[in-house]
């Protein structure tokens, strides 16, 4: 692809992540690609989505330089203009962001010379019976020392009108929709609806609807299942509730997930991708859907989540398996597999064979 306008999104508190995107900007230089920051942490407050990205001229390649925070905000930006996203591994876990700081140039080569594949990952959105903020007095309280936060929502002018279905907010998130209890020792009460049913009421700490992405973040902590990041669903998990049904439900992506704050609950907190956005109060539902919009991911290789999942969340083998015989082979994604192990996978499967816009 033809990349004429990046837009940087950069951990400031990161000495390393700094370094790197002077090396976006020299290599930007080179090239005659104008280069910007955005979602720049200013003293006065953050912007939308929206303004960032017309500020930063429509960037249609959005690089992150940080850990999974920062990949978090970079794809909202790049999703609000359909960019692509690349991310830079410079955190802590580094779940989601893929290149390492060492290999930004070349990451940006292959991306100019078109040796990339695009992963296409689905996006949640919601409704709202009203339009979210949070309450003035509230916002130092609740963000934790976690910097300035998000404006409210903005409202979806195409569904503006017309819509029996609550209000349609322009908001996308990759990993959750989370609402949770608000004051430290009252749970939340919430009736939770999925494809319209009830399923049943909570009385719990947190109440969330988590991607495919998202299912190795909140969700996971909380005992939910891993979903491999191909696949569309929504994954509804409950934190601490107080009732004997504790599981995890994954719906299929046309199921909404809707979350009714019951008349007697504590007020709640709605946090995408672990902003706070909005505070609801007893009546006060949301609707969690699929996004129309999905997350373009850059790919310069096979990804390997299933590898990624054991090395980043350092998963251990069993102390009785490994016991028992040689250690299970493990081979690099890039390696074909030992001939006697061919039969673990499809045979010959490829990015390309995966089909467009999908990467295994
Ligand atoms: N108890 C918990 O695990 C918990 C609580 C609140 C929020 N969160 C998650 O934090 C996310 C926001 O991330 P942040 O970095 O801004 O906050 P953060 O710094 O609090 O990060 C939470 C942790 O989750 C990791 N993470 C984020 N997305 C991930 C993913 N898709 N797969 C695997 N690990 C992932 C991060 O690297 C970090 O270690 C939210 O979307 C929510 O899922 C987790
Ligand atoms: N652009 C920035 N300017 C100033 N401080 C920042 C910026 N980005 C992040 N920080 C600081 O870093 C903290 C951690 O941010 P965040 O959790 O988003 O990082 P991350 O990218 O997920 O990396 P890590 O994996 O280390 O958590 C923030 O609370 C903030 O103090």
């Amino acid at each position: 692809m033809t990349v004429n306008r990046v837009g940087l999104v950069v951990h400031g508190g990161r000495p390393e992540a700094r370094a790197a995107a002077r090396t976006v900007h020299e290599w930007c230089g080179e090239q005659g690609v104008p280069c910007t920051d955005i979602d720049v942490w200013h003293d006065g407050g953050r912007r939308s989505a929206r303004d960032e990205v017309d500020a930063a001229g429509d960037p249609d390649l959005v690089v992150t330089l940080g850990g999974d925070g920062t990949f978090l905000r970079g794809a909202r930006l790049a999703a609000e203009n359909d960019a692509l996203v690349l991310g830079v591994d410079l955190g802590r876990v580094g779940f989601l962001t893929e290149v390492p700081a060492s290999d930004v140039r070349r990451a940006l080569d292959a991306v100019r010379e078109q040796r990339l594949t695009v992963e296409s990952r689905m996006l949640l959105t919601l409704r709202a019976s009203r339009r979210l903020q949070v309450p003035s007095g509230m916002q130092e309280l609740v963000r934790y020392g976690r910097g300035p936060m998000l404006p409210p929502p903005r409202v979806r002018t195409d569904c503006e009108a017309g819509g029996d279905w609550g209000i349609a907010l322009n908001v996308t998130a990759l990993n959750d929709v989370v609402l949770e209890k608000l004051a430290r020792d009252r749970q939340v009460s919430v009736a939770v609806y999925l494809a319209g049913r009830l399923l049943a009421s909570y009385s719990a700490d947190a109440l969330l609807v988590a991607t495919p992405t998202g299912s190795t973040a909140y969700s996971f902590a909380a005992g939910g299942p891993v979903v491999s990041p191909r696949t569309d669903a929504l994954v509804f998990t409950p934190v601490a509730p107080h009732m004997t049904f504790n599981r995890s439900v994954v719906a299929a992506p046309d199921e909404p997930v809707a979350l009714r704050v019951l008349e007697r609950s504590g007020q709640a907190a709605v946090s995408i991708d672990g902003q706070l956005r909005g505070v609801l109060e007893p009546g006060d539902w949301i609707g969690v859907y699929a996004s129309p919009r999905r997350l373009r991911a850059v790919r310069l290789g096979p990804t390997d989540f299933y590898g990624r999942l054991r090395h980043r969340m350092n998963l251990t083998d069993a102390p009785a398996a490994v016991a028992d015989g040689t250690p299970a082979p493990l081979w690099p994604v890039t390696t074909a597999p030992p001939d006697d192990l061919a039969h673990l996978a499809f045979p010959t499967r490829s990015d390309s064979a995966a089909g467009p816009g999908l990467s295994p």
